[in-house]
């Protein structure tokens, strides 16, 4: 079992597919399959990556790696599926957002090491963010294997498992937040007469260059915001309406939502 190299994506969908995409990018199509429940959209990916589309059985036969990136309430079903095909050789990695590795393993053979990660869109862009835990049956060999797939399509990072609902929230869940915002960026320049092409040119460099310019600085996001606010100039005068709208508390709210559901999709049936 040791033997095998490759690596099976089981749940071709948009997390599914971002890191295919990113993974297929930098390491080639070799050795990658692909499990799909919808044939039409199993088709749409084999022609897109060259890769191949298996069932289960060929995917575990074929792979080290096996990357389980169905949703939380679809899981159960898989692993059962999976599991007489599954056994120590296999690295099992999930990204299903708040199911523990104590819940996957319980449902495989003895023995099976599993990481979990949650990783984000970015991926598409080899600029993701890839949060790891390792389980019960999985050390830092097992961690070492996962990273080194997982940074092929941005950055990782490794967190005890009970922090793992905290990292959903932030940036599992992030980038919609950030969609969110410049959505609203662009509503504001179309309604101030701005066309929407040059809107959301304006929009998305701004995000982009305050991204780098927070990742290359290293400075506190306070002060480069310091840095924009001219005394009685117009960044204070929009700060205060933030303020006033409470998007601080709102947004703090909003993650603190996320992670609560990221608890709740842990429970064995996702009840609220
Ligand atoms: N979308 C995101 O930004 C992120 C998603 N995740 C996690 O990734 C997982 C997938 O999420 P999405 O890609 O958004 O969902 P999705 O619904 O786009 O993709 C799931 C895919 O799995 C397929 N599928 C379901 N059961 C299957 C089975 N038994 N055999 C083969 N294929 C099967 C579905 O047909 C679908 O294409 C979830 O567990 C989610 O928590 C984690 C981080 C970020
Ligand atoms: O919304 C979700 O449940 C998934 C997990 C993190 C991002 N998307």
């Amino acid at each position: 079992m040791g033997e095998r190299r490759g690596l099976a994506v089981l749940g071709g969908g948009k997390m599914g597919e971002a890191l295919l995409a990113g993974l297929v990018r930098r390491q080639g199509a070799d050795g990658v399959v692909v499990c799909e429940r919808h044939p039409e959209r199993g088709a749409e990916l084999a022609a897109r990556y060259g890769i191949d589309v298996v069932g289960f059985e060929e995917a575990a036969a074929r792979s080290r790696v096996l990357l389980l990136a169905v949703k939380p309430q679809d899981l159960p079903a898989l692993l059962e599926r999976l599991a007489p095909s599954v056994g120590p050789g296999h690295l099992v990695v999930s990204i299903a957002a708040g199911i523990s590795t104590a819940t996957v393993e319980a449902a495989l053979p003895a023995g099976v090491p599993v990481v979990r990660v949650m990783p984000n869109t970015p991926a598409l862009v080899d600029e993701g963010m890839s949060v790891l835990s390792a389980g019960a049956s999985a050390g830092e060999a097992e961690l070492d294997e996962a990273e080194a797939l997982l940074s092929t399509v941005g950055r990782v990072a490794r967190v005890p498992e009970y922090q793992q609902d905290a990292v959903t929230a932030l940036s599992g869940s992030g980038p919609a937040y950030f969609f969110y915002l410049v959505e609203a960026m662009v509503d504001a320049g179309v309604l101030l007469g701005l066309p929407r092409a040059l809107t959301t040119e304006l929009v998305v460099q701004t995000a982009l260059g305050s991204a780098v310019m927070l990742r290359e600085s290293g400075e506190h996001p306070a002060q480069l915001r310091d840095a924009v606010s001219s005394p009685g100039g117009t960044t204070i005068a929009g700060i205060r309406e933030l303020e006033r709208h409470s998007v601080r508390s709102a947004l703090i709210a909003a993650i603190e939502a996320a992670a609560r559901r990221s608890v709740e999709l842990g429970r064995a049936d996702g009840s609220r």
